[in-house]
């Protein structure tokens, strides 16, 4: 037997097994996506995202406070206004009273040491729930929906938020919110994370269900990449971090750990963040329930093979329970 045949001798014992990995999981790469509606005493629970509800302003401290004193350290908000007048520029995206806004505020202001990151979208708030503005024959039209989605991040930013994150990948948008961001000087106080490669996946189902956000017609397979465009991929991630991205997201994330790695080999000074959506946390959860496999170990080998990718960050409807599993 040749000696470089013996490998098991390397990771015969747990301890030896752990030092197995380049980078071990740990509380602060959790980020927890969060629902926010305009019903402010509302807590309803989203019967497709197990265990995850809507919350309206008044009960964040009652939801939040729980998870920050175990260690919570990062959320980043969704707005779900089921009240608000709906057109076709997203007019309540930065509605000072809607939820979002006043979610920063009142989450700030309740746990200081919690970092606040906001999606920057207009889907949630346009009559036609796509993600940018269109033109007549429904195609995106580019200039008005990069400033108006760079109006609305500044208007996050000037709320408070620590952390602008753009999920519309409209061409151009991240140049026009840093630019925005630095014309009204929060260049240097807030963090620009770009959805950079983000697909046209059919994984977003319950997201979509819990927000109200799914498209009134058609789809958004002009705007989302591919989910077999490699290529694209590459050159978004590329187009961002020259455009002013402080972050890089890939999104989904398990379908699309090669392009987690070729987002840590493109820009390999930035810190890398993917997102396990929706989908893919309730197949998790579905597979457990149907007794496939262990829920907690699933969540640690799907999370754990994105950190194996290049990940840094990691956004993760798991994120509450990861603060428990991640204790010992
Ligand atoms: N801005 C688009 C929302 C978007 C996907 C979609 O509905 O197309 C995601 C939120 N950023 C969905 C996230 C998820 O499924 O968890
Ligand atoms: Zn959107």
């Amino acid at each position: 037997m040749q000696v470089s045949s013996i490998l098991q001798g390397g990771y015969q014992h747990p301890l030896s097994r752990k030092w197995q990995a380049r980078r071990s999981l740990e509380k602060s790469m959790f980020m927890y996506p969060i629902f926010i509606t305009d019903d402010p005493s509302a807590k309803v629970d989203i019967p497709t995202l197990p265990g995850q509800s809507r919350w309206g302003v008044d009960r964040l401290e009652e939801f939040l406070g729980p998870l920050v004193k175990k260690g919570l350290s990062s959320v980043i908000l969704f707005g779900v206004p089921l009240k608000a007048q709906k057109d076709e520029k997203g007019t309540p995206a930065d509605d000072t009273e809607g939820p979002v806004i006043q979610a920063i505020r009142r989450i700030r202001s309740a746990f200081p040491s919690l970092y606040v990151a906001t999606d920057v979208c207009l889907c949630e708030y346009t009559s036609h729930g796509h993600c940018g503005i269109l033109n007549h024959d429904h195609t995106i039209n580019t200039e008005p929906s990069t400033e108006r989605l760079a109006q609305v991040a500044l208007s996050y930013a000037q709320a408070g938020a620590h952390c602008v994150a753009p999920s519309d990948m409209m061409d151009g948008r991240i140049l026009a919110i840093k630019r925005k961001l630095i014309d009204a000087g929060y260049g240097n106080k807030v963090t620009l994370m770009s959805y950079a490669a983000k697909f046209a996946s059919g994984l977003y189902g319950p997201f979509r269900d819990a927000a109200g956000s799914a498209p009134s017609f058609g789809d958004r397979k002009c705007y989302q990449l591919p989910p077999q465009a490699k290529g694209l991929a590459r050159r978004a991630i590329i187009r961002d971090v020259n455009e002013g991205a402080d972050i890089i997201m890939v999104k989904p994330a398990l379908p699309y750990l090669d392009v987690i790695s070729d987002a840590s080999e493109l820009a390999p000074d930035h810190p890398v963040a993917c997102y396990q959506v929706s989908g893919e946390y309730a197949m998790v959860v579905a597979g457990a329930n149907a007794g496939v496999y262990d829920l907690k170990a699933m969540a640690f080998e799907t999370t754990e093979s994105m950190v194996r990718a290049g990940a840094t960050l990691i956004l993760s409807y798991f994120t509450p329970q990861f603060l428990d599993w991640l204790d010992v």
